[in-house]
């Protein structure tokens, strides 16, 4: 399989041309489903702060970790204890993860939060509070470009309610980065898989491994295999999918800009105009650390294709669902 390096636009969220820079998204977002995000106004002191408050979490013995398993999407998930792609391999992925949810909102969403004890990880909880915060208010400002870039007014998602107390989720991740032997299945540090919200903000610490397949869909319609039991209406898994995996390196002058990529979510509003591009972390036998934040609509929101992108002859291919129901179901079928 070959394996070129991506040429991804940067898109300066700073920039005053809003109109330019809303365009520069939309021709990303068609032609790969990611770009990079420079000047997003998360500090650099913040963001070394939390790779280094994740570094000291992950490096805590296993059972100090497991103190702090994984419930209601919060908390610790070991090594191999997710399946992005049980088809392609069947051992888990090589990483381990700490999932934070939204920090405040209303209700009890920021109760479910686990948090390192303050005896042991004096600084974490008010360092990933910060960053979360932080990196919210820089996906809603990225918000409203994408839906400048789909030509709808820049609040257009604020109106139909997805940016009311929307679901930010913060995923820390650590690869040891352990290679398999060659004549084991191929052990993947995330294996394929395309993220599942409207858009997702990542950071890494600059350790290669990051690939995405922006080729999917210049296979034939065979190709795309439903799974029994979906109810999403989409038919739309990638398993079996043989195409080519492009290296997504880092263009930016430093590893402070985001790698952001559009979600499924947003894949279904846009009728697929914009992509939700498969991707994974292929091991190199180096450690690495990255931070992924899946911005996500409010639960109630429905999502339905907008009327922007569909005509007679492009009718909408997804049905409208409420956002909550929709990731109900993908996460019975990733977890199930
Ligand atoms: O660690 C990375 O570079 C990517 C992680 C990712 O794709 C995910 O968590 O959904
Ligand atoms: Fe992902």
């Amino acid at each position: 399989m070959t394996v070129s390096t991506a040429k991804l636009p940067v898109i300066d969220l700073s920039s005053p041309d809003r109109l330019s820079t809303a365009n520069s998204i939309r021709q990303a977002c068609v032609d790969y489903g990611f770009f990079y995000l420079a000047n997003h106004g998360v500090e650099e002191e913040l963001i070394e702060m939390a790779f280094e408050e994740s570094r000291k979490f992950f490096s805590l013995p296993l059972d100090e970790k497991m103190k702090l398993p994984r419930k209601e999407h919060r908390g610790y998930s070991p090594l191999y204890a997710e399946n992005l792609d049980p088809d392609s391999s069947s051992k888990g992925d090589s990483k381990e993860a700490f999932y934070v949810g939204p920090v405040r909102g209303s209700g009890n969403k920021a109760e479910l939060n686990q948090w390192p004890s303050p005896e042991v990880l004096p600084s974490w909880r008010s360092t990933m509070e910060s960053y979360h915060g932080k990196v919210m208010s820089a996906a809603r400002r990225l918000i409203s470009l994408i839906a400048l870039a789909l030509k709808l007014d820049e609040d257009y998602f604020v109106k139909v309610g997805a940016l009311d107390d929307p679901e930010g989720f913060l995923r820390l991740l650590h690869y040891p980065g352990e290679l398999g032997s060659s004549d084991e299945e191929p052990i993947y540090g995330a294996s394929a898989h395309s993220d599942y919200g409207m858009t997702t903000l990542l950071l890494t610490d600059g350790v290669a491994g990051l690939q995405a397949c922006p080729s999917y869909r210049a296979l034939p319609d065979s190709r795309f295999v439903g799974r029994s039991g979906d109810n999403l209406g989409s038919g739309k898994m990638y398993h079996r999918y043989m195409g080519e995996f492009t290296i997504a390196k880092r263009i930016c002058a430093s590893v402070l800009c985001f790698i952001v990529n559009i979600g499924d979510m947003m894949e279904r509003w846009t009728n697929c105009l914009f992509r939700s591009t498969l991707h994974r972390v292929m091991p190199t036998g180096q450690e690495r650390y990255s931070m992924a934040f899946f911005m996500d609509p409010n639960p109630d929101c429905i999502v339905e294709c907008l009327e922007s992108c569909c005509s007679e002859s492009c009718p909408p291919r997804f049905p409208a669902i409420r956002s909550g129901d929709y990731f109900t179901e993908r996460f019975r079928l990733t977890y199930d």
